[in-house]
C-alpha cells in the first residue's frame, strides 16, 4: 500500500500552474536529498507528493530521542533523554527528558522514572507513547497538529510487534497510521549522510548506539546485508562500573561512569596517537559505604570498551565475509560510522586497522538517523523503487 496519498492531474489552466510552482517547489525540497535520488526526482515525477507537508524525521534511541524538521536549506533539530517519570500506578507523567533522567535511579517511592527502549527496542510501549507524543510537540514547536507525515528510525532486526507498537504510538498522538513510515534506521543514517545509496555499488553503514549496533549494507536503495547487536555505549558503562569496582573496591553510578567514558574515554589502537587523560568521579567503598574519590583514566575506559569494540569488530567482519566482490569497492570508498558511541576516541581508526575499510565518521553521528528519516517523512520517494532505479539510468 502506497504510503503517500497519490492523486490525479486534471489537464486545466490553472492545475497546469499549480503544477509548475509544485514542480519549482520540488526542487527546493530535492536540495537536500543525496545527489542521485535528487536528479531522479528532477525528472518529470510519476508519481505525486502532496505539497507543503509538514514532516518530522524521529530517532527513537534507547538514550537519546532526535527528532528532526526540515527547514529551508537544512533541519531544526532537538533532543532529549528517552525517560519518562511517571507516578506509580498511574497514568501522570511527571517529566519526560532532562528532568526525568535525573530521577532515574534516585526517585522516591511513588515516582518510577523509566527508559521505555532498552538495547534499541521498545521494551515499555506505555511509556515509549509519551516519549514519541513528545518527540512530536518538541519537533513542531507545540503544534503537533500540523504535522502530516513522522518517519521514526528502528534497528535493522526491529519485529513486526515493534513496527506496529511505533505505528501505534504515533496513531495515538493523533498521526494517520498511513501517513506513518517506520524506516530502518541505517537507510535512515545513510539518507541523512547523503550517501549514493540508489547506486548499486554499495555503500555500509555502522551506526553504534547506546543500547544497539547496527551494520548494513546498501545497495539500489535497499538493504542488502545487515548485522544488529544489542550491545552500544551502555555495555561500556555497566563494564567500567565493573571495572573500577574489582580494581578499587568503588561502586560508582552509571551516569558517573558515562561521563568518564565521554570525557577521557578511548578505544586501544596502533596507528592513532591517543592522549591519556583522567577524571576524578565519587563513588562508594564497598567495605566502609562512605564515599570515596578516585581516578578514572583512559586507559581503564579502553580496558572496559575491550569487549564491546571486538564484538563490533566480529559483526563487520561477517559482513565482509559475505560481501559479493560487486559491492567491495562501493563499501571501500562509502562506509560511514555514525551513532554517539562512534564518538569514542581511536575507534574509527581501530576499525579501520582490522577491517582493512576506512570508514568516515560523520559530521553529525548523534542527529543523522533523525534527519534522514525527516528527508524520507518529506519525500517518501526516496525509498521507492522506481525512483532507485531511475536513478540508475
Ligand atoms: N563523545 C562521546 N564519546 C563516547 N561516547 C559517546 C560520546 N557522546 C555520546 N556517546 C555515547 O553515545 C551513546 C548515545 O548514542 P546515540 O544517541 O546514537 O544512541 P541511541 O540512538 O540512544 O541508542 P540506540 O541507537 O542504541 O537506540 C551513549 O552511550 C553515549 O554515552
Amino acid at each position: 500500500m502506497p504510503l503517500w496519498k497519490r492523486k490525479k492531474k486534471e489537464e486545466t489552466k490553472q492545475e497546469k500552474k499549480i503544477e509548475e510552482e509544485k514542480k519549482e517547489n520540488n526542487e527546493k525540497k530535492a536540495s537536500k536529498l543525496p545527489t542521485s535520488i535528487q536528479e531522479a526526482l528532477s525528472e518529470e515525477p510519476e508519481i505525486e507528493i502532496d505539497e507543503g507537508l509538514e514532516a518530522l524525521g524521529i530517532d527513537l534511541g534507547t538514550m537519546n530521542t532526535v527528532v528532526a524538521r526540515p527547514a529551508e536549506e537544512e533541519f531544526l533539530v532537538k533532543q532529549f533523554p528517552s525517560v519518562v517519570a511517571v507516578k506509580k500506578g498511574t497514568n501522570r507523567v511527571l517529566a519526560i527528558g532532562e528532568e526525568a533522567r535525573r530521577m532515574l535511579g534516585r526517585t522516591p517511592e511513588d515516582i518510577v522514572a523509566v527508559r521505555p527502549m532498552r538495547h534499541g527496542v521498545i521494551e515499555s510501549l506505555e511509556y515509549a507513547k509519551f516519549i514519541v507524543q513528545y518527540a512530536i510537540e518538541l519537533g513542531s514547536d507545540n503544534s503537533p497538529e500540523e504535522i502530516e507525515r513522522v518517519a521514526v528510525g528502528v534497528p535493522g532486526d526491529a519485529s513486526e510487534v515493534e513496527r506496529e507498537a511505533i505505528e501505534e504510538a504515533t496513531s495515538d498522538v493523533g498521526m494517520d497510521k498511513d501517513n506513518v513510515i517506520v524506516i530502518n534506521e541505517a537507510l535512515a543514517a545513510a539518507i541523512g549522510a547523503g550517501l549514493p545509496i540508489a547506486e548499486p555499488d554499495g555503500t555500509m553503514v555502522i551506526d553504534i548506539g547506546a543500547g544497539s549496533t547496527d551494520i548494513a549494507v546498501i545497495s539500489l536503495g535497499g538493504i542488502t546485508d545487515q548485522e544488529t547487536m544489542r550491545v552500544g555505549g551502555d555495555n561500556i558503562d555497566q563494564n567500567i562500573v565493573d571495572l573500577v569496582e574489582e580494581e578499587f573496591g568503588v561502586r560508582i553510578g552509571i551516569h558517573e561512569a558515562e561521563r568518564a567514558k565521554v570525557e577521557v574515554g578511548k578505544v586501544f589502537t596502533e596507528t592513532e596517537d591517543i592522549e591519556d587523560k583522567e577524571i576524578e568521579v565519587v563513588g562508594k567503598d564497598i567495605e566502609t559505604n562512605k564515599p570515596k574519590e578516585i581516578t578514572i583514566d583512559s586507559e581503564l575506559v579502553a580496558k572496559a570498551a575491550e569487549p564491546v569494540v571486538q564484538e563490533i569488530i566480529r559483526a563487520i567482519e561477517s559482513i565482509l565475509d559475505r560481501l559479493p566482490p560487486e559491492l567491495v569497492p562501493g563499501v571501500y570508498e562509502n562506509t560511514v560510522l555514525v551513532g554517539g558511541t562512534s564518538l569514542m576516541r581511536g575507534l574509527r581508526a581501530r576499525i579501520e586497522e582490522e577491517t582493512d575499510v576506512p570508514a568516515e565518521l560523520v559530521d553529525d553521528p548523534l542527529t543523522v538517523v533523525a534527519k534522514g528519516a525527516a528527508i524520507v517523512a518529506a519525500e517518501p520517494k526516496t525509498l521507492e523503487p522506481e525512483i532507485r532505479l531511475k536513478a540508475l539510468k
